[in-house]
């Protein structure tokens, strides 16, 4: 092993990606970047990588997972993965602005309707050696009390990973019935969370609310509000 790569930051898009290492640059002005950080990934500040991967799931998982074995091959892990972005709140959990801590990370999701209402996955009579992490993957205790002590005023709790945003009343009511533990919802954490957890490296989830969970109105999204709430919550992880 040629040492730690350090924190591996990954977002959904760019613009979550700069208002990290805007966070990271005003907490730590003239800090090194890591000398060799891996191909296409771009060092924030002395030991922080973030990286764009992509929105959704299944692109956010399989990018992560690629980034941890380049690393791991190069002789230089990653200690820990946290994967942030801006998100939906639930009402009166989650107001728009406010930063959130996943306690864990929850596949949402994952499962089959039914006429009685949604079955998580791990509720079909699945083998559970094929459910992987299952459907929730809790947050590193010892990273999730890192987090927590550098960002006192977050709110903390269940973030819920959705392939489809929520849009109407129905849906947000049967996804805060079942997850009475959930303050937020995005789109990337659980598969990130699974790739962190497959290659044995701590994860964390770090939001910040753009918008309410609830009918669809565009109008209602604050992203320069979440934005800079990222970039200010940012500085907790350098
Ligand atoms: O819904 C749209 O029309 C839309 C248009 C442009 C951009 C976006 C997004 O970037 C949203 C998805 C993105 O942000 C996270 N996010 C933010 N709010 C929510 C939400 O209420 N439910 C689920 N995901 C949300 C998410 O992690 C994506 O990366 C949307």
């Amino acid at each position: 092993m040629l040492g730690e790569a350090g924190l591996l930051v990954v977002t959904a898009v760019p613009a979550e990606a700069e208002a990290i290492h805007a966070g990271l640059s005003a907490a730590s002005p003239g800090a090194t970047p890591p000398a060799a950080a891996p191909a296409g990934t771009s060092p924030a500040a002395a030991g922080v990588t973030v990286v764009p991967v992509g929105v959704g799931p299944a692109v956010a998982g399989a990018a992560t997972a690629r980034l941890l074995a380049l690393a791991e091959a190069a002789g230089r892990p990653y200690r820990a993965v946290v994967s942030a972005g801006i998100a939906g709140g639930f009402v009166g959990r989650a107001a728009v602005g406010a930063t959130v801590l996943a306690s864990r990370s929850v596949a949402a999701d994952l499962g089959a309707e039914s006429p009685t209402g949604f079955i998580p996955v791990d509720q079909l009579g699945m083998p559970p050696e094929l459910l992987g992490a299952g459907t929730a993957v809790p947050a590193d205790p010892g990273l999730l009390a890192a987090l927590r002590a550098a960002l006192p005023a977050a709110t903390v709790g269940a973030v819920l990973t959705v392939s489809t945003v929520t849009g109407t009343a129905a849906g947000t009511a049967a996804l805060a019935d079942r997850h009475p533990d959930a303050v937020a919802e995005a789109m990337e954490g659980y598969g990130v969370a699974v790739a962190a957890a497959q290659a044995g490296v701590p994860f964390a989830e770090l939001r910040t609310v753009s918008n309410p969970i609830g009918p669809r109105d565009r109008s209602a999204w604050r992203m320069r509000e979440a934005f800079a709430a990222l970039t200010t919550a940012a500085a907790a992880l350098g």
